[in-house]
């Protein structure tokens, strides 16, 4: 039997670029051909029959422009999570200039007849379609058991919709099947045997597309044919969900008394002249051999009630001097602040000291390379650098999405345990200038952020984050930087302490360890693998979580 075919279906077939918002799901896969297939199943279609919805196989080239879709369905079939068979993507800088295969594809045009497609089954249960030039491959050529299974229209795109055309309109012997049901359980059974080379290739180049548009950062995966989340977007400072919440610019106050250069050319050099540190670290050593009076009521002050007024005592600068001879030495966090969570206060751009003052370091950027790659025991992506670090080196800032709390409480209730993971409240000022828990900013890094939003937690960690502020009037908005807290070689795995929280001695740690294993009440919360001597046993601090 011939299928009357409409002329255009039978030339040459185009390729259809498939758009995200018109997707309703993807239901199922196959390889066809050696080519792998996804089962589309559209929305915005007009239908005859309210009981049909369109599906249609589409090879994975045609879906470039909603890869994110793919990889979520690749993720929830775990598919690509065992052990890299055959794909070994580690990623290295040059193979970053790869282009992706879809490429080409993406500005084809798509106003036309899309494709046409009827897929049938065959005797080994495997899903195989007509060619799209189905008009010329006779259906008779077909044995008995072979089944229509799944209605394929022709798709036309008019008017951002896309139009299905019933293939029973040409031939009765097209059973029309309710695509609402699938995929049966064939095709998911032909789906399991099927693993997604091509497709975990393509997710992996859209992902490097990302990287080329970010210095110095690089992609590795010796461990399986995962990629990290295609829908994350690379960001160089925080984005603001609501313009309110970002400092005005009348409200930034810069140092006034220095300038450039009053000695040695590094613009603030002396701490009494310099506002900006005027809630900085106090220098004890220099109150104490230049004030021995002042000095003794600053340490009473400072064991009876913790608040001392600072105003007018010597401060610390928190960084090493710049090398001017050799800018490819790095400034380095000095041991006091390394050693406290005491606040960095740096200059801004109301300051009249100069771009090349020492007290700018975390506000100019990283400066070192890293790799996101992929560990090999259940901590998803980690960090390292490709250079080696050394003890106070600067690395990097959490970056994400300015919110509220309320909306973090929000986003929190909506999707579930994981998003405390990448929530990073930005409390350090609670209790100062009317900042509360609960009127305090949070960053959001889940879906933009930096590098460091795929640094893991370790008990003992190698690097540590600290409060970089560059208004000391704005106590609401300010950094969270990354520093390395010890020598790190390169390829060394970055990692911090999400809890922040003091080193115990080992044997402390390992009873806390045991006793919190053992604690019916931290059943169901997620493990540490960190790995370390000193591994407290879970991710998340109880009375934190409790809080
Ligand atoms: C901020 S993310 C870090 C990046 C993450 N590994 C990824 O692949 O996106 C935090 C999540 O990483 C995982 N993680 C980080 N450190 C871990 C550790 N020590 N043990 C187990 N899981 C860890 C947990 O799933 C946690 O919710």
């Amino acid at each position: 039997m011939n299928c009357k075919m409409p002329s255009y279906i039978q030339s040459t077939r185009l390729t259809h670029s498939v758009y995200l918002e018109d997707i309703d799901c993807i239901l199922c896969h196959r390889s066809f051909n050696g080519v792998e297939q996804f089962l589309i199943r559209w929305k915005h279609v007009t239908l005859a029959s309210p009981r049909s919805a369109v599906v249609s196989w589409h090879p994975i080239s045609e879906l470039s422009r909603c890869l994110q879709l793919v990889q979520t369905y690749v993720e929830e079939q775990g598919v690509g999570e065992g052990k890299a068979s055959g794909l070994q993507l580690p990623l290295l800088p040059t193979s970053r200039k790869r282009k992706t295969p879809d490429h080409e594809h993406e500005h084809e045009h798509e106003h036309e007849i899309e494709r046409s497609q009827v897929n049938i089954r065959g005797a080994s249960g495997l899903l195989s379609p007509l060619p799209s030039h189905v008009g010329s491959v006779s259906p008779k050529m077909l044995s008995p058991e072979f089944d229509v299974l799944v209605y394929n229209g022709f798709l036309k795109r008019k008017c951002g919709r896309i139009f299905a055309l019933h293939l029973r309109r040409f031939s009765d012997s097209f059973t029309e099947i309710d695509a609402t049901t699938l995929p049966n359980a064939d095709m998911t059974r032909a789906a399991r045997l099927t693993p997604l080379v091509s497709t975990a290739r393509a997710i992996r180049l859209g992902f490097l597309e990302k990287l080329r548009r970010v210095n110095g950062l690089y992609l590795e995966n010796k461990v399986n044919s995962t990629t990290p989340p295609l829908h994350f977007r690379f960001i160089k400072e925080y984005v603001f969900l609501d313009d309110e919440l970002q400092t005005s610019n009348d409200a930034f106050v810069g140092c006034q008394q220095c300038r450039p250069n009053m000695g040695q050319n590094i613009g603030c050099e002396y701490t009494q002249k310099c506002d900006c540190l005027e809630y900085a670290n106090v220098d004890e050593e220099k109150l104490k051999s230049t004030n021995l009076v002042m000095y003794n009521k600053y340490i009473e002050d400072l064991k009876t009630s913790g608040q001392v007024d600072t105003l007018g005592l010597p401060k610390r600068f928190p960084y090493t001097k710049p090398n001017l001879d050799n800018p490819n030495v790095p400034q380095k966090l000095l041991a006091y602040y390394r050693e406290s969570r005491y606040p960095i206060y740096e200059c801004n751009h109301k300051c009249r000291c100069g771009p090349r003052c020492k007290s700018r370091l975390v506000q100019k950027g990283r400066k070192v390379p890293l790799t996101i790659f992929k560990t090999d025991n259940k901590r998803g992506w980690g960090v390292y650098c490709n250079e080696d670090l050394v003890q106070g080196q600067f690395i990097d800032t959490y970056l994400g999405e300015v919110i509220t709390s309320q909306e973090a409480d929000r986003r929190e209730a909506d999707s579930g345990s994981e998003k405390n993971s990448y929530l990073y409240a930005l409390d350090k000022f609670v209790g100062e200038g009317g900042i509360t828990e609960e009127n305090c900013l949070v960053i959001d890094g889940q879906y933009m952020g930096g590098p460091t939003r795929f640094i893991n937690h370790s008990c003992e960690p190698n690097c540590r984050q600290y409060t970089v502020s560059y208004n000391k009037y704005d106590n609401r908005l300010y950094n969270l930087a990354f520093f390395a807290y010890e020598n790190i070689p390169a390829g060394v795995e970055l990692t911090f302490d999400y809890m922040d929280l003091d080193e115990v001695e080992e044997d402390e740690a390992i009873r806390l360890r045991e006793a919190a294993m053992k604690d019916p009440r931290n059943a169901g919360r997620v493990p540490c693998n960190c790995g370390t001597v000193k591994c407290r046993g879970f991710l998340w601090d109880q009375s934190r979580d409790e809080a």
